[in-house]
C-alpha cells in the first residue's frame, strides 16, 4: 500500500490528525492504579492502545518510559508495539536516535526492520551530527517503506539556543539550523515520495515561533508535502485553536501529539478524553 507517507495519509483521512502518546510516567501509573514496574507500564500501554485503536490512526510510544525498567521494560514495550500494530495503528517509536552512519543504521534496523522485535512504522531521529549522518536511516526507511521524523524545531524552551543558530558558511549560508533541517527533509521527499505525502517528516513543536526558527512552512507544505509531528499541545501549553495560524501553508500536514493531557484522564476516562480531543482538533482544523 505504498510507503509510510502514503499509509500516514490514509490514516489521517480515515482517523484524523490526533496522535496519542504512550508515556507511562510514574505519576500516571500511580493515577491509573498501576504499579511503577515494567508490568505496570505494559498494562498502561495496552490499555492506551485499546482506547486509541478505534479512535485515532497513530500512536507514539516514548521508549524512555519503558527503557527505565531495563530488559523487562523492553519486553513490555514489545507487547505494546505488537498490540498497536495489530490494532491497525501506525506506530511512531519515539527514540530520538542519532549517531555516525553505521551505528545509526543498526538503530534503524532495530526499530524499522520487518520482523524486528521492536518493529515500528516510523522512528524519531536526531540530526545533531549533521543531516547527512542520517543517510543510512533515510535509505533503510525508504527501502523498507518506513518513516522517519527528524527533530527540527523542538517544543522545549531551551531549543532556541541551538536551533535558531545561523550557518556562517557553505551552501546553506544564513539558514537557521532548524530551517536547514526542515529544508533537507522536504528535499528528500521531493526526490523520494511515492504519493502526496512524503515518508520523512520533521518534528516541529506547537510551542515555538517558526519565524524566529527560520522554518519555511511553504516549502514543507509544497507537494509532495512533508509530514509534521507536532508535540507540545496540552500539557506544554500549545493550543489546537492556533494550529492553522501557526503552521500556515503546512497546516494540512500536521499530526498533533498529545500525551499527558489525555493520559491524565485515567483508565476509566481515557476513551472519552481521546474522543473529546479528537473532536476539538477537528473543530479547530475545519
Ligand atoms: O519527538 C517528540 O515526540 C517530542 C519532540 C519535542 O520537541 N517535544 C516533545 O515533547 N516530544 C515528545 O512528545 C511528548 C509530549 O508529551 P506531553 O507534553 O505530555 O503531551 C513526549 O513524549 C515528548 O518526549
Amino acid at each position: 500500500m505504498g510507503g509510510f507517507g502514503t499509509r500516514l495519509q490514509h490514516a489521517v483521512e480515515n482517523r484524523g490528525r490526533l496522535c496519542i502518546g504512550i508515556d507511562p510516567h510514574e505519576f500516571l501509573l500511580d493515577a491509573w492504579g498501576l504499579p511503577n514496574t515494567a508490568a505496570g507500564a505494559r498494562e498502561f500501554g495496552l490499555r492506551v492502545v485499546e482506547a486509541a485503536g478505534e479512535r485515532v490512526g497513530v500512536v507514539k510510544p516514548q521508549i524512555a518510559f519503558y527503557e527505565r525498567f531495563g530488559s523487562s521494560g523492553f519486553a513490555a514495550l514489545e507487547s505494546v508495539l505488537g498490540a498497536a500494530r495489530e490494532a491497525g495503528l501506525l506506530v511512531i517509536a519515539d527514540v530520538k536516535r542519532g549517531d555516525v552512519g553505521t551505528t545509526l543504521e543498526a538503530y534503524a534496523k532495530a526499530w524499522l526492520e520487518e520482523g524486528s522485535p521492536l518493529e515500528a512504522d516510523a522512528m524519531t531521529v536526531n540530526p545533531y551530527q549533521g543531516f547527512d549522518s542520517l543517510a543510512s536511516a533515510l535509505e533503510l526507511a525508504d527501502r523498507l517503506g518506513k518513516g522517519l521524523f527528524v527533530l527540527a524545531a523542538t517544543s522545549n524552551p531551551e531549543s532556541t539556543s541551538i536551533q535558531t543558530a545561523r550557518r556562517d558558511r557553505g551552501s546553506q549560508l544564513g539558514e537557521t539550523v532548524a530551517g536547514g533541517i526542515a529544508k533537507r527533509a522536504a528535499a528528500w521527499n521531493a526526490d523520494h515520495a511515492d504519493g502526496a505525502l512524503g515518508s520523512v517528516g520533521v518534528v516541529l513543536g506547537g510551542t515555538v515561533d517558526f519565524d524566529l526558527l527560520g522554518v519555511d512552512l511553504t516549502g514543507l507544505g509544497a507537494a509532495p508535502r512533508t509530514p509534521i509531528l507536532a508535540p507540545g499541545f496540552g500539557h506544554q501549553g500549545a493550543e489546537f485553536a492556533r494550529i492553522r495560524e501557526m503552521f500556515g501553508a503546512a497546516a494540512e500536514s500536521v499530526i498533533v501529539n498529545v500525551s499527558r493531557s489525555v493520559l491524565a484522564a485515567g483508565q476509566d476516562g481515557i476513551a472519552d478524553a481521546i474522543d473529546q480531543q479528537a473532536a476539538e482538533l477537528e473543530d479547530a482544523l475545519s
